[in-house]
């Protein structure tokens, strides 16, 4: 093997640094005088001094140039979790993680931080302040979630104190902030479609809503406090605001703050869930025809209508994690954040 030069501890890159997430990840790591290359199939942005690297995550070839002389991986990348399309949720998460671990082994990268997801134990029924021992969703609800199970497997058994290559998995619940694609966006659109005026189930269901940069700050942490001697090799750490929220108070919060109004009429969570259940069937079986993504998934329906929220004791511990931002003020500077949304506007 060709000798390599000890890459520096501050030399990093993130894959899926185009992403909401990843980007967020950049620009801090950068304010804290990190060398940062990013790696996505898209580029979304330019950044001074930090060099952009095109490609797909499966291309060995293409992510060992990225990783040339870095010594920590953040692993960020992922489909859109509404995406339906099975092979493609298993060629990149599952087989795309098993090249980003290959690729780290052959540029010599020492730390791997993967962004799993809290959602890798739901199965649709409630978790009160669930905690990392929780065994995996048997019946995982969707392909994303059978996925993310198998990619965080993957990085958490590649972790080798002999190999010198440690690794280590956030799993962050109901990621929320500024520009980011999914949460407020698909919410918005669905209530000018006049489709938001009904909670589902009685509406007092906790969950778990998680500002983006306490998210950052979580793999920040762990990305330093990684060593041979700590606890947090190999392990899965939840990372939340810690501050379980009604889903449907977050909704209306977020709802009433862009001037629209919050939903007000109960449906019982069981009829929501078959009916979304069998428009998912429908669309599975028109499939070859038409490609249809019902807004009221079952996956979403289940989200919106138990528990689920996550004890993060154990970041706690073994990484002194703290939420920077508070919920109230995560939800201001959300909202400020997306003027465009606003009704009317
Ligand atoms: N958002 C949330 O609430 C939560 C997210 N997570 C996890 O956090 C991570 C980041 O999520 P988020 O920022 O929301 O997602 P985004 O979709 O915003 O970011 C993911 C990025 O990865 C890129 N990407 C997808 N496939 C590939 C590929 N084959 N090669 C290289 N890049 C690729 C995407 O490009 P493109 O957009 O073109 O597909 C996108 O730029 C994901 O791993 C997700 O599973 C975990 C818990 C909650
Ligand atoms: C139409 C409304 C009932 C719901 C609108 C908001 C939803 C789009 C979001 C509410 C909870 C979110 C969530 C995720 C995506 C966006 C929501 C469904 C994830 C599935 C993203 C990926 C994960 O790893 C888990 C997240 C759980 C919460």
């Amino acid at each position: 093997m060709a000798t390599r030069t000890r890459p520096s501890s501050k030399r990093c890159a993130v894959l899926g640094g185009s992403g909401f997430l990843g980007r967020h990840l950049v620009e801090r790591l950068v304010d804290r005088g990190y060398t940062v290359n990013v790696f996505d199939i898209r580029q979304a942005y330019e950044l001074p001094g930090v060099p952009f690297h095109q490609g797909d995550l499966c291309d060995r070839q293409a992510l060992l140039v990225a990783l040339k002389e870095v010594s920590i991986v953040f692993h960020c990348a992922s489909p859109a979790p509404a995406n339906d399309d099975r092979a493609l949720f298993q060629r990149v998460n599952i087989d795309g993680t098993r090249t980003v671990i290959q690729a780290c082994h052959e540029a010599g990268v020492q730390k791997l931080i993967l962004t799993s997801s809290a959602s890798v134990v739901f199965e649709g029924t409630d978790i009160k302040n669930g905690r990392e021992d929780l065994p995996y969703a048997k019946k995982p609800i969707d392909y994303y979630t059978e996925t993310k199970i198998q990619q965080e497997k993957l990085v958490l058994e590649a972790c080798s104190k002999e190999k010198g290559f440690l690794t280590v998995a956030i799993r962050p619940h109901g990621i929320f902030g500024p520009r980011d694609p999914q949460l407020v966006p698909i919410l918005i659109d669905t209530a000018r479609r006049g489709k938001m005026k009904f909670i589902i189930g009685d509406g007092s269901n906790l969950v778990d809503f998680t500002y983006v940069e306490n998210v950052v700050h979580g793999h920040i942490l762990a990305a330093e406090q990684l060593k041979a001697d700590s606890p947090l090799c190999g392990q899965a750490y939840h990372i939340t605001n810690d501050e379980p929220v009604r889903f449907w108070d977050f909704m209306s919060q977020i709802l009433e703050g862009l001037g629209y109004s919050a939903p007000r009429y109960h449906l019982p969570y069981t009829l929501v869930y078959g009916i979304a259940l069998l428009l998912w069937l429908i669309a599975l079986v028109l499939r070859p025809l038409i490609r249809i993504n019902p807004t009221f998934s079952p996956m979403r329906v289940a989200l919106a209508g138990t528990h689920h929220y996550y004890s993060c004791a154990r970041a706690k511990k073994d990484m002194g994690y703290q939420p920077l931002v508070p919920l109230r003020e995560a939800i201001v500077r959300t909202v400020e954040s997306y003027p465009h949304l606003r009704k009317g506007a």
